[in-house]
C-alpha cells in the first residue's frame, strides 16, 4: 500500500521544551491511522506540524508525492489535507447549508457579474455545490437540519457539521483532532461509523484521540508517542497488548520479563 502522509524525522522545540524530536510515521492511502499518546506527548504539535499550522525545526512531510513542507495551512488544504480543530469552528448564524458552501469555497472561482446576474455558469457551480453539501449532511445524519442556523446544534452535532464541512473540498487526507472529545458517550459509535462511511468513499484519516477504545474499534494502525517521540506502532491488537504503550499511559512499572519481550521485538 502506498503513503498518502509520510512524516519523517519531524522536530518542534519551543523555547527548550522538545515538544516533538524525530518522528518519523506514514499513513496509508485509504487507511484510517491513529495517533495515541499521553497528554503532553506532542500529538497536537505533530498535526500542526504537518498542516502548517506549525513551523518545523527540522524534518519532511510528503502528501502523497508532493512536498509540502513549510507550505501554509491554506496551501496544505488545497494540496488536498484539511485539518480539523478540537474547539470546533463553525458559523453559528449560517444553517448547516451555507457553512457548507462557504466551507468549500463554492464560488471561489466565480466573479462578481455570475454572482450578480445569476449567470448560467453560477447556477451550475451552485446547484453541484449544493448538491456536495447535501450529501455530506446526509452522510453526518443532519439532514432535518440543513437549513437550520447552525446555532441549534449541540456540541456534538457541531463537530459532525465542521466534519461534513471539512469534506467539502474533496480532501485526500483529513486530519481530525480528538473527533469524539466532550461527544455524548452514547454517540461515539454514530462518529465512528459516519467515519467509516467516509473512509469507504477513499479519504484517508489520522485521528488523534484520547479515546483508545474508540481509536481501536475504527483505526488500522496507531501510532504511539511518549514525550515527543514515536513509541511504537502496529495494529490496534498489537498496541493493546504493548506493555510499553500501557507502560506510557499509566506510567507503571513493567515485569522485567515484559520488558525484555518489548525491547528485543
Ligand atoms: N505553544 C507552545 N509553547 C510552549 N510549549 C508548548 C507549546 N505547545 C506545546 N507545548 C509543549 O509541548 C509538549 C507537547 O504538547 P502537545 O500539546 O503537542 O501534546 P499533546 O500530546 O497534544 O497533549 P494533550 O493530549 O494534552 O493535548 C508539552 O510539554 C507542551 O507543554
Amino acid at each position: 500500500m502506498s503513503a498518502i502522509l509520510n512524516v519523517a524525522d519531524v522536530s518542534k522545540a519551543f523555547s527548550g521544551v522538545h515538544a516533538v524530536q524525530g518522528t518519523s510515521f506514514e499513513v496509508e492511502a485509504g487507511s484510517i491511522t491513529g495517533l495515541i499518546g499521553p497528554n503532553g506527548s506532542g500529538k497536537s504539535t505533530t498535526i500542526d506540524c504537518i498542516s502548517g499550522f506549525q513551523t518545523l525545526d527540522a524534518g519532511r512531510v510528503l502528501l502523497g508525492e508532493r512536498d509540502i513542507t513549510g507550505l501554509r495551512p491554506a496551501e496544505i488544504a488545497k494540496a488536498g489535507m484539511i485539518r480539523t480543530f478540537q474547539n470546533v469552528r463553525v458559523y453559528d448564524s449560517y444553517s448547516l447549508l451555507d457553512n457548507l458552501l462557504v466551507a468549500g469555497e463554492a464560488f471561489r472561482d466565480l466573479n462578481w457579474f455570475d454572482a450578480l446576474a445569476r449567470t448560467p455558469r453560477y447556477r451550475r457551480v451552485r446547484d453541484a455545490a449544493e448538491d456536495r453539501a447535501r450529501g455530506l449532511i446526509d452522510l453526518v445524519g443532519l439532514t432535518r437540519l440543513s437549513d437550520a442556523p447552525a446555532t441549534v446544534l449541540s456540541y456534538g452535532q457541531k463537530k459532525l457539521l465542521a466534519f461534513a464541512a471539512a469534506m467539502m473540498a474533496k480532501p485526500r487526507l483529513i486530519v481530525l483532532d480528538e473527533p469524539v472529545a466532550g461527544v455524548n458517550p452514547t454517540r461515539v459509535n454514530e462518529v465512528a461509523d459516519i467515519l467509516r462511511k467516509a473512509n469507504a468513499t477513499g479519504i484517508s484519516f489520522l485521528i488523534v484521540e484520547h479515546n483508545v477504545e474508540f481509536i481501536n474499534s475504527l483505526c488500522h494502525k496507531v501510532i504511539v508517542l511518549e514525550q515527543g517521540r514515536k513509541l511504537t506502532e502496529g495494529t490496534p491488537a498489537q498496541i493493546r497488548n504493548d506493555p510499553r504503550v500501557l507502560e506510557a499511559y499509566l506510567g507503571i512499572a513493567r515485569p522485567a520479563a515484559a520488558a525484555a519481550e518489548a525491547e528485543a521485538s
